[in-house]
């Protein structure tokens, strides 16, 4: 009872003590702490500078995010949780699909793969010239300028490192040497300049530190930006998103994962670097000039030179972590692919009752994985060890160095005592800076592998782009002096051998064919599975080059420079989005852009006219009940997450019709567009389609189909390349029964 009296007088009067003391003191602890500063001008102007950045770049940020921008996030939000639950409402329906399913037609054989891994993004994620090299070119994309964004984040953020090692320094120093004075001489005067002193030092602290923390995230932010644009731009040129996927050209492996997950990560890790160099090498720097003013240049010299070699032999007994995060992230990608394909193929792995298979599946990819995980998390260990070591060997080496001089001062015990722990503190700010420096080389040793891994995908799809550039100009030049053109209106083969893609070369797939398509000579082309019909469209659209030959397809001038050629798959690509959004794809509805707010202003009649048209291609494709209120709740508005998983397969097939109906291309390929559709109504279909002046080339078993071609390619599909063309001889128009083929050329 008595102690905790005398325990409250005590914190009483002490804090009267205190205030008195403030009172008292005041004046000078401020006017000698503004007097320090204001004699440094360095610190004044660092210290504008930075406020005056950060506030204008926040500002910046906030004025450049504008109402309508952060409204129209949000609503992207909650639109796609809306489509989530109703697709969850629906239910699964038939034929589940993903982005990532391989299984479509065009996926067929993948992995079968053209590459043979000809990234060249650096050895194996290692520190070296090719790391170099390959992130000179990433900051050469997220920096085209010396003005641009990243350059002036990185200004702005550079700058407040200064601060905050100026801070740090300048004002630890004073701080330390005032409150050591204070204490040791029991000064009032010394303790109230320390306390204004470290009220000023926090103010500062707080508006430098937030600043920091928000340039490196904006910096990591406008970093993935700049180079998943880059990449998106890369990936959806010279069709680089089918040659990486499903033709492996390069070798990549997960394409998806390198976009999505290892730009992030880098992006991370580079952002991290450059805000936590600096501020070691400038705190290193910045001590190490103060500290010697006390203790000469010398020793902290020899003292760094010990920890240098200490810290390099060190070195040699850590693993090399890039290497170690390129390999994981190649697994992980592996894994999540995994489950990509389980939800991509849902339905089919209910239906088979596959899920114990499946499980083995999805868990020998987290085995591989984890597996990975524990061998390198004991390859850490070593890593870890030498960190350790080299960290705290450094307090008890540096101690030689430091404490000899003042051991040896002749001063008063208090001028020792505070210069003592001035110059100590600046020591082992010094010293840990160093350390730190020395150990972000973990940190550029991870970013070697996200590096590794940026750089095989950017070359492998340079690589690509400028194979296509080449290949266009040889096309052009070779135009000049005319070799092959084609007809200008017609689609056409001129001596074209076809090939399915193999580890070495190719399989004979089609031989020497030559036909030309014109306006009205339908084309139908049959034979065995695997025959190579696909294959034979896969070369007219430029996905595949044939082995030899020409292939020219109609000009866009000849047809009002619209879209010439539309395909119609078996299984019709469905993007999330609206109904509406189905049938007018690729374009933007006039609707859509209104909702988006993409264009200033869209005329309402413009909208209800394109609606009407939409509904009409609906209804002639059979899928009137959609739009007629058959499907209660249904509209051109309804929108899905995925829309493969409510439609069936017919409807769906359907879908692809209406498209046709909408574009109104002059040629279609129609690759078994029909094959889930009611073999009565498949017929109406396609005379819709001619009726609407559209030339199909369509591939089907279903022999009905014939009487709406003119042409028929048949091909062999026993391994010889062979084919024979049939006409029909009859007058257009007529059908059925007047069905004139006659066999025209073979091989
Ligand atoms: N990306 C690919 N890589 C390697 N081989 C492929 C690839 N795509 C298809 N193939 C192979 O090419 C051959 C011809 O395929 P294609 O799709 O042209 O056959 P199809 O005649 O259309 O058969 P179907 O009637 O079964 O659809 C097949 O043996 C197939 O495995």
């Amino acid at each position: 009872m008595e102690s905790m009296k005398r325990r409250d007088v005590g914190l009483v009067s002490g804090l009267i003590t205190v205030a008195q003391a403030l009172k008292r003191h005041a004046h000078d602890g401020f006017t000698t702490n503004l007097r320090v500063v204001s004699q440094d001008r360095m610190y004044l102007a660092f210290l504008a500078v930075s406020c005056a950045g950060f506030s204008s770049l926040a500002a910046r940020e906030f004025i450049a995010l504008g109402t309508r921008d952060r409204m129209s996030a949000t609503s992207a939000i909650k639109e796609s949780l809306t489509m989530l639950d109703l697709h969850r409402a629906e239910g699964p329906k038939p034929e589940a699909s993903s982005a990532s399913d391989s299984s479509t037609k065009s996926g067929k054989g993948r992995g079968k793969g053209r590459g043979k891994g000809r990234g060249k993004g650096g050895k194996g994620g290692k520190v070296g010239a090719d790391f170099w090299r390959e992130l000179e070119y990433l900051v050469k994309v997220a920096m085209p300028t010396p003005h641009c964004q990243m350059a002036q984040l990185l200004a702005a953020q550079f700058t407040l490192l200064v601060m905050r090692t100026l801070l740090t320094v300048r004002a630890n120093k004073v701080n330390t040497f005032y409150l050591t004075k204070a204490i040791s001489t029991a000064s009032w005067k010394f303790w109230v300049r320390w306390f204004f002193n470290f009220g000023g030092w926090m103010g500062s602290a707080v508006v430098v530190n937030s600043g920091l923390r928000y340039t490196e995230t904006l910096i990591q932010i406008e970093l993935r930006n700049a180079l998943t644009r880059h990449a998106h731009k890369k990936y959806m040129t010279a069709n680089n998103f089918y040659r990486t996927a499903v033709l492996r050209d390069g070798g990549l492996d997960n394409v998806d994962q390198r976009i999505v997950a290892d730009i992030d990560a880098f992006s991370r890790e580079a952002a991290f670097l450059y805000g936590h160099s600096f501020k070691p090498i400038l705190e290193f720097t910045l001590s190490l000039t103060e500290a010697a003013k006390e203790l000469g240049y010398s020793r902290p010299l020899a003292l760094f030179g010990a920890q240098i070699f200490i810290t390099t032999v060190l070195r040699q007994m850590a693993p090399s972590l890039g290497k170690m995060v390129a390999r994981e992230q190649a697994l992980e990608g592996g894994f999540r692919h995994t489950h990509a394909r389980l939800i991509a193929h849902a339905e089919e792995v209910a239906l088979l009752g596959g899920a114990p298979r499946e499980i083995g599946i999805l868990d020998d990819g987290l085995k591989n994985l984890v597996v990975t995980q524990r061998w390198h998390a004991l390859q850490r260990i070593r890593k870890s060890v030498a960190d350790n070591v080299s960290k705290f060997q450094g307090l008890l080496v540096g101690s030689i160095f430091v404490h000899v001089p003042f051991m040896l001062k002749s001063t008063s015990e208090g001028e020792r005592i505070s210069l003592f722990r001035a110059t100590e503190e600046l020591m082992l700010r010094c010293g840990s800076a160093f350390t730190e420096v020395l150990l972000l080389g973990r940190n550029l040793d991870e970013l070697a592998g996200y590096t590794y891994r940026l750089g095989q995908l950017f070359h492998t799809m340079d690589r690509s782009i400028e194979d296509a550039d080449a290949k266009r100009k040889t096309e052009e030049s070779a135009g000049e002096v005319d070799l092959f053109t084609g007809p200008k209106d017609a689609i056409s083969f001129d001596g074209v051998t076809v090939g399915a893609p193999e580890q070495t070369g190719y399989r004979l797939l089609v031989k020497n064919v030559s036909l030309v398509v014109g306006p009205g000579e339908h084309l139908l082309i049959t034979g065995p599975n695997g025959a190579g019909k696909t294959s034979l469209l896969r070369v007219l659209a430029g996905l595949w080059e044939p082995i030899e030959g020409h292939v020219s397809t109609p000009k866009a001038e000849n047809y009002d420079g619209g879209k010439v050629m539309m395909w119609l798959p078996q299984r019709p690509y469905l993007l999330q989005g609206s109904l509406r959004d189905q049938v007018v794809y690729p374009n933007i509805a006039l609707a859509e852009r209104a909702r988006r707010g993409k264009t200033k202003r869209v005329d309402a009649n413009a909208v209800a006219d394109e609606d009407e048209r939409v509904k009409q291609c609906l209804r002639a494709a059979g899928l009137g009940k959609f739009v007629d209120g058959g499907v209660p709740g249904v509209s051109l508005d309804t929108r899905h997450l995925e829309w493969n998983d409510v439609l069936s397969g017919g409807e769906r097939q359907r879908i692809g019709f209406a498209r046709l109906f909408y574009h109104s291309p002059p040629f279609a390929i129609l690759d078994e567009a029909t094959s889930a559709i009611n073999p009565d109504e498949e017929g109406q279909l396609y005379e819709r389609v001619i009726e609407q002046g559209t030339t199909v080339v369509s591939i089907a078993h279903r022999l009905e189909l014939r009487k709406f071609h003119r042409k028929e390619l048949k091909l062999a599909g026993d391994g010889s390349g062979g084919w024979e063309l049939h006409k029909n001889e009859a007058k257009p128009g007529s059908r059925g029964g007047d069905d004139k083929w006659k066999l025209v050329d073979k091989k």
